[in-house]
This record gives structure tokens, C-alpha cells and sequence, in this order.
């Protein structure tokens, strides 16, 4: 077998993508990955990196281009992080994130279930609600933008096509009143400045916006109470201005601490139906139309009578249990965050729900105690975070012997490994269907229907 070395330039043919984005092709039974390319693409590619069993490389020149490239319209989705998808048509892009899933779940979940048809989104820009820029310094000047792709380079550029445009108005706004005012800018290798990242959410229906700075020392921040001001004299729209305090040398943006400096802290808007509350440190999902379209399908997919109790783990603000809560006899959900279980129960009162029950802890541990107090579910869902489920919780979800479990999942490798262990716990994997949240990156949701096996 001919042996691959750095800066061998090889001419490739890309017959698939990877779950990160990258294209995949062949050469002498070596696979090689390679960046913002299409399936169907020929290319002459040059050799960056050699591992043991695969290579990296990049396009030198493009040979004969695939039916699936466009015209990338953003300026500088070359070097962001963001979006991997700029430069295929959303068809192409839909169909890759389609195969993702179903290898996932053979490959990984050794499953056979029935795919129903992907979920596209109808808007492939502007859809997030929800955007958190990196500040940094650039020789005394403060700046914001995106992380350079694979780097922590910060580079200035807030016309990001994916959020609202009022995000880009307020984070200009924001910046030239840390240049004016001098205020330093964090600076993750020195570990010193104050002001770390720019994180603005907002209400998609409601239009309500939340701006929250984040900071090394709420102490060294009273210099924002005057920005806070200025913000809500400038745009209508901004319900609520907090600091949040993050002194870690850490790669997550938010520390715990909240202080309000304007409004309570919390933004409102609607999903599905309920009037939703909503805090900085509670997840809700980016883009909301598209969440309704998949908590609609998996309503369906729990097949809820009057007569049910349902079981919410991972319920965040409790956006999935309130949707279906006037469908069934009981709702429980569960969440580990406290300000979401705080949101939670606003939300119960402010949408008139008297069945609902919201408790705080890790979704393993409070299964065993429900499964110990003797509560039965008819329906479980499981939308966890990006690790999936531990197995306590799938153990403990399988004990409760539920009709269904419906799963959610942002990460469609860890619901496979889990659909599997539910498997040997007693349930079929029948249905999965893919949703995209997440136009032009490599995210995408995945729905999932386990029944009891008799
Ligand atoms: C993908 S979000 C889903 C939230 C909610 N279902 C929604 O759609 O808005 C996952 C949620 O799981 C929560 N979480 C993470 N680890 C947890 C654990 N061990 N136990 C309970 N909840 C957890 C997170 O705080 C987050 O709110």
C-alpha cells in the first residue's frame, strides 16, 4: 500500500461527509478528510496531517466541482467556526444530516428502525434566538466577533447571518461603549480584563431581548449599570440587562452568578402555545419555530390519552411537558439547573397548569426516587444534553416500564448508544426522524420512538 506523507498532493474523489463536516474520500484504502468540500467533488488535495489509519488534507485545486456547491454568501464563513455548510446547496446539506443519523444508528446502535422523512427548516438564516460573542483584546482595543475555526483567535465580525440583525446593532453599541470607557477586555492567556463575552437571547414571538455580560469580577463592573441605561434608552425591545460572573479559566461561558442591572433577569416568549419564561442559565432552544415542529411530532409519537401521566426528563423550563400537559392526567419534569426549574414553575402558573410537577436533580437520581415512591409513567421523554443519558437513568426509565419512551436528542451518536442499552432494558427503537435546528452547521436533532417489547 502506498504510504501517504505531509504535502503529497493526491487527486481525491469526495464520496461522503463526515458528522463534523468534513468531506471523506479514499485513496489506496486510506481515508482522508477534507474541509468546505461536497460530495462529488474531484480535487487535487494536499496532505496536512498523517495519522495511523487516516489523513487530513486540503483542496489545492478544485478539479471538477459537484452538482451540490454554491456561491457561499457570507463573507467570512471560510474562517468561522459556525457554519460548515456555506458552500453546499441546504438539499445537500439536509440529506447529509439525514445520513448522519441513520449511520449513527446502524453503525454505532446496530437498530433497524423505520426513518420517517428529515424535518428541513424553512428559514435558513436568521433563525437562532440566541447568540454569545467573544470578547478579547487586540493590542489595547477592545473586540468581538467569532472564534476563528479549531482556534480560540477571536475575530471581529458581528453580521453573522444566522441571528437577528438587531444582535449585530446591540453588540456595536455595546462595544464602542467598553472602547469609550476603556474597559479592558478579557484575556484567556494572561487571565486578566473584566468583560469575557456578549451573550444576547430573544423572545422569537415576543421580540423581547436579554442582554447578558459576562464578567471576571462583579466587583470591577459597576462601570455597566450606566450601559445597562443607555441599552433600554437606545432599543425598545431590551426586556433585561445582567452580569454574570465567571472568574474560571474555563472554555464555559457562563459562571453562576447572576446580578440584574435592568428588568428581573428573565425574558418571556411563546412556545407552542405556552408563555414561556426564560433566564440566561436556562436552555431553551435556538430556534423555535422548527422546536415546535418537533415537539408537535413527538406529541404524536407519545400517543397521550387523558388518562396518562407523563414523565419530562431533562425538562429545562418545561417546554416539552407544558406542551402536551393539557393532553394528559399528570406531567413530572425534571432538571438539574435550578433557575430552569424556577422558569418551570413560573411557567406552570402563568399558563393556568394545575397538573404539572417540577423537581430539581439529576435525572438518574430522581427517577429512582419516582420509581421508589411508585410512580408508573405511561410516557417517558428523555431530551438530554449532548452526552445523553447516563445509565442509571436509563435503567431507572425502564424499571418505571413505560408504553413509550420518546427520546430527543441533539447528538445523534449518544442516542444511539442509548436507544441500544434501552434495547437490552426491554425496548424497540420503531421510528427516527431527523429535525433541523441548526441550518448551515453540523448540528441536528434527532426524535426517536421506543416502545415496551412484549
Ligand atoms: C437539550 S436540553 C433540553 C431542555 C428542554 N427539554 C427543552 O427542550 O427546552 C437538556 C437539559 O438537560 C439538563 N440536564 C443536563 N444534565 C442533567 C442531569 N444529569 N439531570 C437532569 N437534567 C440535566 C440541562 O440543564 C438542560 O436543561
Amino acid at each position: 500500500m502506498e504510504i501517504l506523507r505531509k504535502n503529497d498532493i493526491i487527486e481525491l474523489e469526495i464520496t461522503d461527509i463526515s458528522n463534523d463536516g468534513n468531506g471523506v474520500g479514499h485513496y489506496n484504502g486510506i481515508t482522508i478528510f477534507v474541509p468546505a468540500v461536497a460530495v462529488g467533488d474531484v480535487i487535487s488535495c494536499r496532505i496536512v496531517m498523517v495519522k495511523k489509519s487516516f489523513c487530513y488534507g486540503r483542496v489545492e485545486n478544485l478539479i471538477n466541482p459537484s452538482e451540490d456547491r454554491i456561491e457561499s454568501d457570507c463573507p467570512v464563513s471560510k474562517y468561522c467556526g459556525g457554519c460548515s455548510f456555506r458552500h453546499i446547496s441546504y438539499e445537500a446539506e439536509c440529506l447529509a444530516k439525514d445520513k448522519f443519523i441513520r449511520d449513527s444508528f446502524e453503525r454505532i446502535g446496530k437498530l433497524s428502525p423505520e426513518y420517517l422523512s428529515f424535518c428541513g427548516c424553512k428559514d435558513t438564516d436568521l433563525y437562532r434566538n440566541k447568540a454569545q460573542y467573544p470578547v478579547a483584546d487586540d493590542n489595547g482595543k477592545a473586540v468581538c466577533g467569532f472564534y476563528a475555526r479549531r482556534s480560540h483567535r477571536v475575530v471581529e465580525y458581528t453580521r453573522c447571518r444566522l441571528q437577528p440583525e438587531i444582535f449585530s446593532d446591540i453588540v456595536e453599541f455595546i462595544m464602542a461603549f467598553v472602547n469609550e470607557n476603556h474597559i479592558p477586555a478579557y484575556n484567556e492567556v494572561a487571565l486578566k480584563g473584566l468583560l469575557r463575552h456578549i451573550y444576547l437571547r430573544r423572545g422569537a414571538y415576543s421580540g423581547q431581548i436579554m442582554v447578558c455580560l459576562v464578567v471576571t469580577d462583579f466587583k470591577k463592573a459597576k462601570v455597566f449599570g450606566k450601559l445597562a441605561v443607555l441599552l433600554t434608552e437606545k432599543f425598545n425591545d431590551i426586556k433585561t440587562v445582567v452580569l454574570n460572573e465567571n472568574s474560571k479559566n474555563t472554555n464555559v461561558i457562563l459562571g453562576t452568578k447572576m446580578k440584574a442591572l435592568v428588568g428581573d433577569g428573565t425574558i418571556t416568549d411563546t412556545m407552542c402555545g405556552n408563555t414561556i419564561s426564560i433566564s440566561p442559565l436556562s436552555f431553551y432552544q435556538v430556534n423555535t419555530q422548527q422546536a415546535e415542529l418537533l415537539y408537535y411530532k413527538a406529541a404524536e409519537f407519545a400517543g397521550l390519552t387523558p388518562d396518562s401521566t407523563l414523565l419530562d426528563l431533562y425538562c429545562g423550563t418545561g417546554t416539552i411537558g407544558l406542551s402536551m400537559a393539557r393532553q394528559v392526567k399528570k406531567l413530572v419534569g425534571v432538571e438539574v439547573i435550578q433557575a430552569a426549574i424556577d422558569n418551570a414553575n413560573v411557567n406552570v402558573k402563568t399558563n393556568g397548569i394545575t397538573n404539572a410537577e417540577f423537581i430539581c436533580g439529576d435525572a438518574g437520581t430522581v427517577a429512582k426516587v419516582l420509581y421508589e415512591r411508585g410512580e408508573r409513567p405511561d410516557v417517558i421523554i428523555a431530551d438530554p444534553a449532548r452526552k445523553g443519558c447516563d445509565r442509571p437513568s436509563l435503567e431507572y426509565m425502564a424499571k418505571m416500564s413505560p408504553d413509550r419512551i420518546v427520546m430527543i436528542s441533539c447528538n445523534h451518536t449518544t442516542a444511539a448508544r442509548d436507544c441500544a442499552i434501552l434495547g437490552e432494558l426491554g425496548y424497540s427503537c420503531d421510528k427516527v426522524m431527523g429535525f433541523d435546528l441548526f441550518p448551515r452547521t453540523t448540528s441536528v436533532e434527532t426524535l426517536i420512538l421506543l416502545t415496551k417489547k412484549n
